[in-house]
């Protein structure tokens, strides 16, 4: 058994000049005056916030070497890992003392923990994701990896960072489109895991959105933290025992059957969450078609979805033999089973190993049909 150990420190305003979070936030990764450090940025985030990050470090008197990287899904390519290795090669990066800095989306927090888990067979590195999925997914787990021909995340590892920092005013700047794209992972816990995080989202999903999650009344603030906090929280509660993922029943994967092939089939038209939510939706229609879903709660659950800003259908589902392919792909991922997490209920969850290729039919019809009541309906 491996022992592993990482640390999730919140605060809000890291690169606040004051804020010293990042040197003394956390015991096993302090960051000390006089010292260095390789800071790769997402080309974005360095665009608007590289000032303020840099001004920040040189109030600290830490010699930051800043590297922008591309990142984003068609970049999530072994061409990025390889430039942070150069970048890590170039910096002459010490490896046990001196933990490379991720600043940016999944994409980026991904590259990066793949690069410093491969340099010298493994060196620290930390992360501070700045959107939602970094946030709530991408950011509290130990997956790191890049695509791999038309394989999403084909290639990676398990490599927990020293630690995450969580700091929700990054959102001040993120596009909405990419706050929907993380509340398709906040759904995706509370469908599975808790009936009350789906009722916020129901009640508040709109106005967080529009708030991007930055709390602008004190009850779009209450809502917010508590959005973030208990999907991080409820996330943890099934990483934590299953780092390894000894267990393949996982109901962290639902939404993560087919996404992968409709995410890498539709690329760069849909983003990461938007290929989950497609996927949730089918599979809610699954669950409905099972019985282990009302009608009334598979409505509920696809108006939510609208609400957060998220798809329900695409028409790459529509491929002949996409979903059959996408199915055939999870079960090698699941050793030689489905282990498809359906919704019971909502806020309850069961495994199945039985769905059929008529099945899925069925389901994409009666999704399809909806898709297009909804579409006549908001017309
Ligand atoms: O495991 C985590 C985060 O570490 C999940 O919440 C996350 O959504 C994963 O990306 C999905 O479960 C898919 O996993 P995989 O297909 O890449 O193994």
């Amino acid at each position: 058994m491996q022992q592993v150990r990482y640390h999730v420190v919140r605060s809000q305003g890291l690169f606040d000049v004051d804020n010293t979070t990042l040197l003394d936030g956390c015991a096993d990764a302090p960051m000390a005056a006089g010292e260095r450090r390789l800071v790769v940025v997402d080309s974005a985030v360095d665009a608007l916030h590289g000032d303020r990050i840099r001004t920040w470090f040189d109030a600290h008197d830490v010699a930051a070497t800043i590297v922008a990287l591309r990142a984003d899904e068609e970049v999530k390519q072994w061409d990025s890992v390889s430039a942070v290795i150069d970048a890590m090669n170039a910096f002459g990066i010490d490896r046990r003392r001196e933990p490379v800095l991720a600043v940016g989306g999944g994409v980026l927090t991904d590259v990066v923990g793949f690069a410093a888990s491969l340099y010298r067979r493994g060196t620290p590195y930390l992360r501070i994701p700045t959107t939602l999925i970094g946030l709530v997914d991408a950011g509290v787990g130990v997956k790191t990896g890049v695509n791999y021909a038309a394989g999403k995340n084909r290639v990676g590892t398990y490599a927990a960072a020293k630690a995450t920092f969580l700091d929700r005013t990054w959102l001040s700047t993120l596009d909405p489109r990419h706050v929907s794209n993380g509340l398709a992972e906040v759904l995706k816990v509370a469908l599975m895991k808790s009936a009350e995080l789906f009722e916020l989202l129901e009640r508040s999903g709109r106005d967080l959105l529009e708030d991007r999650l930055l709390g602008s009344t004190p009850e779009l603030d209450a809502a917010a933290a508590t959005v973030v906090a208990e999907s991080i929280h409820l996330m943890l509660e099934e990483l934590q025992p299953n780092l390894w993922e000894s267990t393949l029943e996982r109901c962290v994967d639902y939404g993560h059957t087919f996404s992968p092939v409709i995410e890498m089939r539709a690329l760069p038209s849909l983003l990461h969450g938007e290929a989950v939510a497609v996927d949730m939706a089918l599979t809610t229609v699954i669950g409905e078609l099972r019985g282990y879903v009302s009608i009334e709660q598979s409505a509920r659950v696809l108006a939510v979805m609208r609400q957060l800003g998220l798809p329900t259908w695409d028409d790459v589902l529509a491929e002949p033999g996409l979903l059959a392919s996408a199915l055939r792909d999870t079960v090698r991922h699941r050793d030689g089973q489905q282990r498809l997490p359906l919704p019971v209920g909502i806020g309850g969850h069961r495994f199945v190993n039985d769905v059929t290729d008529a099945e899925l039919q069925r389901a994409l019809e009666l999704l399809r049909s909806r898709s297009r009541d909804h579409a006549q309906e908001t017309r």
